[in-house]
This record gives C-alpha cells, sequence and structure tokens, in this order.
C-alpha cells in the first residue's frame, strides 16, 4: 500500500496522535486527503468548496508549530470538513441555497474558532440539503451528493457531504448538524459514527439557524473515539449563544474504554414493528446480543408518544423556520431579483427564484401552523405534545442507560426514489426526530451491512448530557464487531 493509502486510511485519532508524537506532519496528511478528494470527489460530489492552498497553509502552521516547540491543540494538524451552514469569516457560507451563494459571513461560528483553536485544518465545506431541509442531501441547490458505498444511493441528509466526505476518505473528521436527524441518519447510511449532543451542550452562535430549538452541531467520523475527540474541541458554554449550558464537559477520551458494567439497555418494542425493513431489524437485534453477552440487561421501556413525534416535528420545525427564514428578503442581504417592480415584488421575487420547494414547502407549512386562529390548533398543540415526549425519556431513563433502536427503517435509498414523496422523506426520520424534541443526545454507529452492502446503522440515545455514557456503550459494541473499519471501495 501506498504511504497517501495508508494515511487515509487510519482513524482521526490515530492521525492526531501521529502528528502530535511527529510520525506523521499535518502536511503530509493534508497532503494525503487533498489528493483523495481529487481522484474520487468527482464522483461523490460531497464538498461544495475545497481550497487546497489553504489548507496545506494552515498544516504548515502546525507543522511550524510543532517544529518550534509550541503546544498543540487536541485536534492538531487533523483535517476536519465542516458543513457549508456553519459560519467562517474566511470562506462563502451557501446553506447549499442560492439564496447564499455568494454570503460571506462577517464573524465566525463558535465551533469554526474551537476547531481553529484545536489546530485543526479545515479542509472544505460540505454540501447539504438547503438549510439542512431534507434526509438525502437532494434538495442542495448546487449539486447531489452520492452515497461512496452505492453511487446510486443518497447519502441521506442533510449533512449527507459530511458523511460521505467522511464514508470515501477524503477527511477524516465532519462536522454536521442535527435538527431531526441530520447528522445521525446520514452516518447510518455512510457506516459511519455520527452524534447528536444534548441541546445546549455545543453552541449555535454562527450556525445558520433552521429551527433554533431543535438544532445541533455534532461530530462525524469513522469511529468513537473520532467523535469523543471531536467533541471534546467543540463541547462547553458559550456566553453568545443564550441556549447553550455552562455544564463542565468531561474528558470523553480518558473513559472511553471503559465499559459500563451491568448496562441498561432500553428497547421500546413499538420500535420494532410495521415498516422497518427485515435486514435492519436483524442486525439491530445482532446488536443487543453482543451488548447481552458483555453483561448487559435489556429492559423494555415505553414511549407512548414517540408516534406523534414526526407530526409534531413537522409543526415545530417549519414553524421556526418560517421565523428564521423571513430574514432572506432580497434587501439586507443573499439573492436579490434584478427586475421587480415594488418592494413586495422585490420579496417575492428574490425568495421565489433562489428557495428551492422543500424550503418553500417548509416556510409554507410553518407560516400556516403560526397563522391566527391556527396557531392554538397545530403549534401551541405541537409544543405540548414535545413536552409529552420528553416527559415519556425522563421515565424511561429512570430505568435504563441508554435506548437502543434502528437509526432509519431502511438503508440507504436510490437518488431519486423518494424525491417526489416529501411524506415517505420525513418518515425516514422516524427514529430520530424525537431525541431532538426532547433535546437529548442520541448516537449513530455502523452496525451491519444489507445484502447488497449498504451500511446500517445502530442508534443509542441517552439522557441529557449522557454523551459520556453513550460513547462507552458505543465503543464496548465497536470493540466486538469491526464495522466501523469497513470502508466503502471507491476506486
Ligand atoms: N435537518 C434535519 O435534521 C433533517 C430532517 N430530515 C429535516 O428535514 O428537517
Amino acid at each position: 500500500m501506498a504511504q497517501a493509502d495508508q494515511i487515509i486510511a487510519k482513524s482521526a485519532d490515530e492521525l492526531a496522535r501521529l502528528i502530535a508524537d511527529g510520525g506523521l506532519s499535518s502536511t503530509e496528511v493534508t497532503t494525503a486527503f487533498l489528493d483523495r478528494i481529487d481522484a474520487v470527489d468527482s464522483q461523490v460530489e460531497a464538498f461544495l468548496h475545497v481550497d487546497r492552498e489553504d489548507a496545506l497553509k494552515q498544516a504548515g502552521e502546525v507543522d511550524n508549530k510543532r517544529s518550534a516547540g509550541e503546544a498543540l491543540g487536541p485536534l492538531a494538524g487533523v483535517p476536519i470538513a465542516v458543513k457549508d451552514v456553519l459560519c467562517d469569516e474566511t470562506k462563502a457560507c451557501t446553506c447549499a441555497s442560492r439564496m447564499l451563494e455568494n454570503f460571506r459571513p462577517p464573524y465566525s461560528s463558535h465551533v469554526v474558532n474551537r476547531l481553529k483553536a484545536a489546530d485543526a485544518v479545515l479542509i472544505g465545506r460540505t454540501n447539504m440539503d438547503e438549510f439542512a431541509m431534507g434526509s438525502s442531501t437532494e434538495n442542495s441547490g448546487f449539486q447531489k451528493t452520492k452515497n461512496p458505498w452505492s453511487l446510486d444511493s443518497t447519502p441521506g441528509g442533510s449533512s449527507g457531504g459530511s458523511a460521505a466526505a467522511v464514508a470515501a476518505s477524503m477527511a477524516p473528521l465532519a462536522l454536521g448538524t442535527d435538527t431531526g436527524g441530520s447528522i445521525r441518519q446520514p452516518a447510518g447510511f455512510c457506516g459511519i459514527v455520527g452524534l447528536k449532543p444534548t441541546y445546549g451542550r455545543v453552541s449555535r452562535y454562527g450556525l445558520v439557524a433552521f429551527a433554533s430549538s431543535l438544532d445541533q452541531v455534532g461530530p462525524m467520523s469513522h469511529d468513537v473515539s473520532g467523535s469523543a475527540r471531536l467533541l471534546q474541541a467543540i463541547a462547553g458554554h458559550d456566553p453568545l449563544d443564550s441556549t447553550s449550558l455552562p455544564e463542565p464537559v468531561p474528558d470523553y477520551l480518558s473513559t472511553i474504554d471503559q465499559p459500563i458494567d451491568g448496562l441498561r439497555i432500553g428497547i421500546c418494542r413499538e420500535h420494532y414493528g410495521e415498516g422497518l425493513s427485515p435486514e435492519v431489524d436483524r442486525a439491530v437485534q445482532a446488536a443487543v446480543d453482543t451488548y447481552i453477552e458483555q453483561g448487559a440487561e435489556v429492559v423494555d421501556v415505553e414511549l407512548p408518544h414517540s408516534k406523534y413525534s414526526v407530526a409534531t416535528y413537522y409543526i415545530i420545525a417549519p414553524s421556526e423556520a418560517s421565523s428564521n427564514l423571513a430574514r432572506y428578503d432580497g434587501i439586507h442581504y443573499g439573492y436579490r431579483a434584478e427586475k421587480f417592480d415594488d418592494m413586495i415584488d422585490l420579496y417575492a421575487r428574490s425568495r421565489g427564484e433562489s428557495f428551492g420547494a422543500e424550503v418553500k414547502r417548509r416556510i409554507m407549512l410553518g407560516t400556516y401552523a403560526l397563522s391566527a386562529g391556527y396557531s392554538d390548533q397545530y403549534y401551541n398543540k405541537a409544543l405540548k405534545v414535545r413536552r409529552l415526549i420528553r416527559r415519556d425519556f425522563d421515565d424511561a431513563f429512570s430505568k435504563v442507560d441508554v435506548i437502543l433502536s434502528p437509526v432509519t427503517p431502511s438503508p440507504a435509498f436510490k437518488i431519486g426514489e423518494l424525491a417526489d414523496d416529501p411524506l415517505a422523506m420525513y418518515l425516514s426520520d422516524i427514529y430520530t426526530i424525537s431525541a431532538n424534541l426532547a433535546g437529548i443526545p442520541g448516537i449513530s454507529i455502523p452496525a451491519g451491512q444489507s445484502e447488497s452492502g449498504l451500511p446500517i446503522g445502530l442508534q443509542l440515545l441517552g439522557p441529557t448530557f449522557g454523551e459520556e455514557t453513550l460513547f462507552r456503550a458505543a465503543r464496548m459494541f465497536e470493540q466486538r464487531t469491526d464495522w466501523h473499519k469497513q470502508r466503502a471501495a471507491l476506486a
């Protein structure tokens, strides 16, 4: 194997350690990943923007710091792909929308600043569903990202570019965002690890808002240690986000290899009914057996309101989106229509010409749900159901440490398969959405493969601030299996 092939096959944790010890320079590592992008991204289309020179400059700075004996951050020299919804003042931030095609943010997001402070190399900006609305990355205003395991399948979404970048070994780490499953679902479809943190664990400052009470930024990687290392760098209180919480951040990496004695795994029987593909069902049952072999106890839990989670989400998320996206009016910033009659016409044309169909659908749904005379019936009622969903989880976590479930009802669907059926697309988030409504953390880990060779994910949900438990429990599975070592066979 050539040196570059060996580098891109390594996990983020191995790379971080090798660079820190001087076994590899960041320039070597970054070059290997940039070359991989050059070789395969024309097939995968995971990136919207890669600046080779800039990435190598960042890598060179890390190498110089190292040779000067200066202290290095925890991600020193490790390349990371960033979803194009997180502001970086040195780059355009498009949210994969024509509306923001030329938008250069005047400031950087908290997480981008944290990555820079951790000495990471920001290698490129990844594709996504427009404004994070979607589950397949087909709603991007620019390109359709392919699943590296099967180029005619979607990578999931909305963080499909980030998931595909990691799965295709174009970056060892990526940042995604998760409003209703947008980290966990693409991680599941692409055979990688993805974690949605507790709401408030990671600052949303500089994250372009979709649904502010649900959005969280989180890590994506090949294995659990990569996500733990990345979360460590971005978690913690930020006074610039009033919803960020001052809870201390544990040292995730130091406990990750400690198995949880007598782990209590909650299973909700309702998760295993109609609509679940037999292949996913089998993989999840096999995962349960793997835990039982390690002394875990399986406990039935009830989540009686989770059947309302998709309906609840598709009122609350579009309502917040309709308000958040009101700022794109063609005047303040963003796309402006060339021809218009008056101000109202300018608003209408600018929005009409630059937003895609799904964004328009969500704005209309949300505006309707919030409108006078309907808000009690829809929005306010959805808030009450959200509270009940949260309460179900509180009850469940008084009995168990984690709740185990599929990530999605089936492995990755084909490009175009659900594109004309928004409801079917919304249902692909059925297992992930309730965690966002409840604000709790969830992790998706590789746990199997379908007969046609597509990855199958496993989800573990934890109580508020239970990320450490999730990492340890996920690592117990990883130590007994090698799904996380499988790589997509791209030429
Ligand atoms: N943004 C997300 O978390 C994904 C979800 N499928 C949505 O379209 O809202």
